[in-house]
């Protein structure tokens, strides 16, 4: 099996309860009071960026796979939110179909170029250049950026500890994760245990430690 086909073809982790006990944890206003299950067939939408005026849209032509939330201080988050939600789409399904001139490279020696809207700072998708990488076809995007309902729901959450790094009392971190779980999404400190091991195996097979 593919990396690309591994990645897809995995299916969706169970959704979690549809309606979470309140909590002041706050984690993301897409996830803090639930969220519900991908819909049958759903094959993408267009992103909008925050401007009012002349916004960047992006169309996706695919559902989304791993959403999850990212507590790295790289990847975009709504003003005020803990987390970011991010998921990902082969890049061959991403267009940008509307003010294009406004995106602009936040930073192109990371590995994620994110090409954010130059106005309002929203990251409208994030791609990967490098051909060895072992995410190389995908690109990242934030589905609330979208109004149809339907997307792939989050999964787990990424990088919980980078939190600290963007101010967060570390004192509360247990507190995090326990809002996490009950959440349905099993807190990490890197990417979940499938994603790593996918990029474990890419490795030893770039190396030889495992066959090609
Ligand atoms: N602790 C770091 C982690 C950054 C990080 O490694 N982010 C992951 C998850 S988005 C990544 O893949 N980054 C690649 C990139 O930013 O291009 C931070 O919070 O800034
Ligand atoms: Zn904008
Ligand atoms: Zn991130």
């Amino acid at each position: 099996m593919s990396f690309l086909s591994s990645i897809f073809g995995g299916g969706s982790a169970p959704s979690k309860p549809a309606r979470p006990m309140p909590s002041n944890i706050k984690i993301h206003p897409q996830v803090d009071n639930g969220f519900p299950p991908a819909r049958a067939g759903f094959s993408g939408g267009t992103l909008t960026c925050h401007c009012k005026t002349n916004p960047v849209k992006v169309k996706i032509s695919a559902q989304s796979a791993h959403n999850h939330v990212c507590g790295c201080t790289k990847c975009w988050k709504p003003k005020g939110a803990v987390f970011s939600q991010i998921a990902v789409v082969p890049r061959e399904a991403v267009q940008v179909i509307a003010n294009g001139d406004k995106l602009q490279i936040v930073n192109p020696a990371a590995p994620i170029q994110r090409y954010a809207c130059k106005d309002c700072g929203v990251h409208m998708y994030g791609r990967i250049e490098n051909t060895e990488h072992p995410l190389y076809g995908l690109d990242f995007i934030h589905t609330e950026l979208s109004d149809e309902q339907g997307w792939s729901p989050p999964e787990f959450a990424a990088f919980v500890s980078s939190i600290i790094e963007s101010g967060y009392d570390p004192s509360k971190m247990g507190a995090v994760r326990s809002r996490l779980r009950d959440l349905g999404l099993e807190p990490y400190d890197a990417l979940s245990p499938p994603i790593m091991d996918l990029i474990a195996t890419h490795a030893a097979k770039k190396s030889g430690a495992l066959p090609a």
